[in-house]
This record gives structure tokens, C-alpha cells and sequence, in this order.
């Protein structure tokens, strides 16, 4: 299945800071994919590649993937699927296919080792194939919600320590991963350094997922006036833990442009900065913060009490 937007043919001048291969005048044309992911790690590799390789043929400067998508999501498996970056087998196919197809990969994340710890991971390859980002999960999934969903990250993985940004044909684009959604600070942080879009692999879940997913993915888009791709495995009824799917992408005014059910495919878009700039100016909460009063230091009166 396949989403688009109206998309324009090609990138706009403002997309041309730097030297680019194959782009003209537009918009930079992401593409999601919906991976279907199983338990089989070179077959998810296999369809990644393949569905890079697609993507380019639909026009992708810049292709994204899932939250895990050469390994099935549960703590139980992270160990066994773990690998380093940047020479493991899934980072090498990625590193690969961003250079054969020539465009950008955001490449999910999969469970990283690095020395005795693993990690959430999600790797950036520009279209030479060179390593531009890599984003380790700062916020771990640990939730508790009885008869529902108890999940624990940080039994097995480590939390990241750091904010990740990158530059793609001029955009600024921070990543988070999935939990990192949840947290407007670490989204603010990243709008502060100047990013046009917010790119989340993730995988929600059949608790969370219809109440929350682009809720947050639209809270983040209009709070900080900028683009949010959502990016999701397709839904797979008979895994362990079963993804909402419904990757989506949505502008900076808080509008869902694109969006995909549960099934695998992709998702065709084209972000332009002119509605970033349009909502920014007609809207200018950026210029009109109280930071005086945000910052002011707040303090509970102690009673002193003089015994004698
Ligand atoms: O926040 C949620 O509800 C889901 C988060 C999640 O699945 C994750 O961090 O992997």
C-alpha cells in the first residue's frame, strides 16, 4: 500500500546548502516504510534493502524504517540480535543499499552491543553510504499497565545520553525513538537546534497506540511548528508484541498529510519548509514565549518555628 501527499516534483532551492546528487527544486521526498518484520534477521535485512531500493524508485531522497527492524520486539531477543555499529551485518546491508540507491537511510533502530551493554539504536547513512547520525534510545520503554501491557526495556538495554541531529540537503532532522515521543522536553531541545523535522521510528502498541500515537506525533508538530514522521513496523497478529502500525506523517501546523493502516507499505511525502515558515509567522508562539516567567525559580515558604 502506498500513501502520498500532494507532492511537488522536486526540492526546493532551500534544500541546497549542500552539493546533491539528483535533486531539483520542491521538497525533500521521505518515504516510511512499514516493514513487515519477522524472526528471521537476514530475511528482515533482505526486505529492508529491498523496500530501500523501492523507495528510491518512488522518488525517496530520504528513506526511513521502523523501531527494530531486523529483530522482533521483546527483551528476550535483543541479546541474540545485537550486533555493532558500525560494522554488524544490518549495518553494513544499510550502509550498502544507501549507497547503491543513492538516497539517505534512516535505518530504525536494531539492538546494539557495545561492550557488555546493548542498546536501542538507529543509525543515519547519507546517500555515499558514511555513517552521518547514530541515536541510542534516551528514554527506555518500561510501562506497567495491568491486564494490558508491562514492558521493561531497561532490564536488558542501557539508555543513550544524547540528543542526535542531522543534516539532510540543508533540512535539519532530529530522532527519537519511540518512548522519546512521550517527551516534549527532548522534542524542544531539538526544535532549539534548529530542526525542520522530527523523524521517531517506533512501534506502539494495541494498548497505547490508538489513544496515544499521533496524539503525541501531532502534539510535537504543532507545540514546536515543524514536520514529525512516525514510523512504524506493520502489525504481525501472531508476534509476541503486536505494533499499532499506522505510520504517519504530519506538517508543521499539526495536520496528518499521510498516513497508512496496519498493513505493510509505504508512505510517499514530500516536506517543504514553506508551511513551517507560513505557521511560524502567522502563528509566532516562538517569538512570544514568557521564558521570564517559564524561568522563574519557584519556592515553598518554610515555616520556621523558634523553640526557644
Ligand atoms: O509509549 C508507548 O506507549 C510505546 C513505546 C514503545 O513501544 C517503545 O518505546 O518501544
Amino acid at each position: 500500500m502506498s500513501a502520498s501527499t500532494s507532492a511537488t516534483d522536486a526540492v526546493h532551492p532551500r534544500f541546497l546548502e549542500k552539493p546533491v546528487v539528483n535533486v531539483g527544486v520542491g521538497g525533500l521526498k521521505v518515504v516510511l516504510v512499514q516493514l513487515a518484520v519477522g524472526m528471521d534477521k537476514h530475511q528482515n535485512v533482505t526486505e529492508a534493502v529491498k523496500q530501500i531500493h523501492l523507495a528510491k524508485a518512488n522518488g525517496a531522497h530520504l528513506v526511513a524504517l521502523p523501531e527494530f527492524f531486523n529483530a522482533p520486539y521483546g527483551t528476550k531477543y535483543f541479546a541474540k540480535y545485537a550486533e555493532s555499529v558500525p560494522d554488524g551485518e544490518s549495518c553494513l546491508a544499510l550502509k550498502r543499499a544507501a549507497q547503491e540507491a543513492g538516497v539517505y537511510v534512516v535505518g530504525g533502530t536494531m539492538p546494539e552491543r557495545c561492550g557488555d551493554k546493548l542498546y536501542n539504536t538507529c543509525t543515519v547513512w547519507d546517500c555515499a553510504g558514511d555513517l552521518v547520525a547514530q541515536h541510542r534510545k534516551v528514554h527506555l520503554f518500561d510501562i506497567d499497565i495491568p491486564g494490558k501491557i508491562r514492558f521493561k526495556e531497561s532490564d536488558v538495554l542501557t539508555a543513550g545520553d544524547s540528543i542526535t541531529t542531522f543534516d539532510c540537503y540543508g533540512v535539519k532532522i532530529g530522532l527519537g525513538i519511540c518512548y522519546d515521543l512521550r517527551f516534549f522536553e527532548m522534542a524542544q531541545l531539538m526544535a532549539k537546534e534548529g530542526c525542520s523535522m522530527l523523524i521517531y521510528p517506533g512501534a506502539f502498541n494495541m494498548a497505547t497506540g490508538p489513544c496515544h500515537w499521533e496524539l503525541l506525533g501531532r502534539a510535537r508538530a504543532n507545540d514546536l511548528q515543524l514536520w514529525v514522521a512516525l514510523v512504524s513496523p506493520a502489525r504481525d497478529a501472531a508476534a509476541d508484541y503486536v505494533a499499532w502500525g499506522h505510520s504517519m506523517l504530519i506538517n508543521p501546523w499539526g495536520a496528518v498529510v499521510a498516513e497508512l493502516d496496519e498493513k505493510p507499505g509505504q508512505l510517499c511525502g514530500t516536506v517543504d519548509l514553506d508551511p513551517l515558515e507560513q505557521v511560524r509567522s502567522q502563528i509566532p508562539i516562538r517569538a512570544q514565549r514568557r521564558t521570564d516567567l517559564y524561568d522563574t525559580v519557584s519556592y515553598t515558604k518554610r515555616t520556621i518555628i523558634l523553640t526557644d
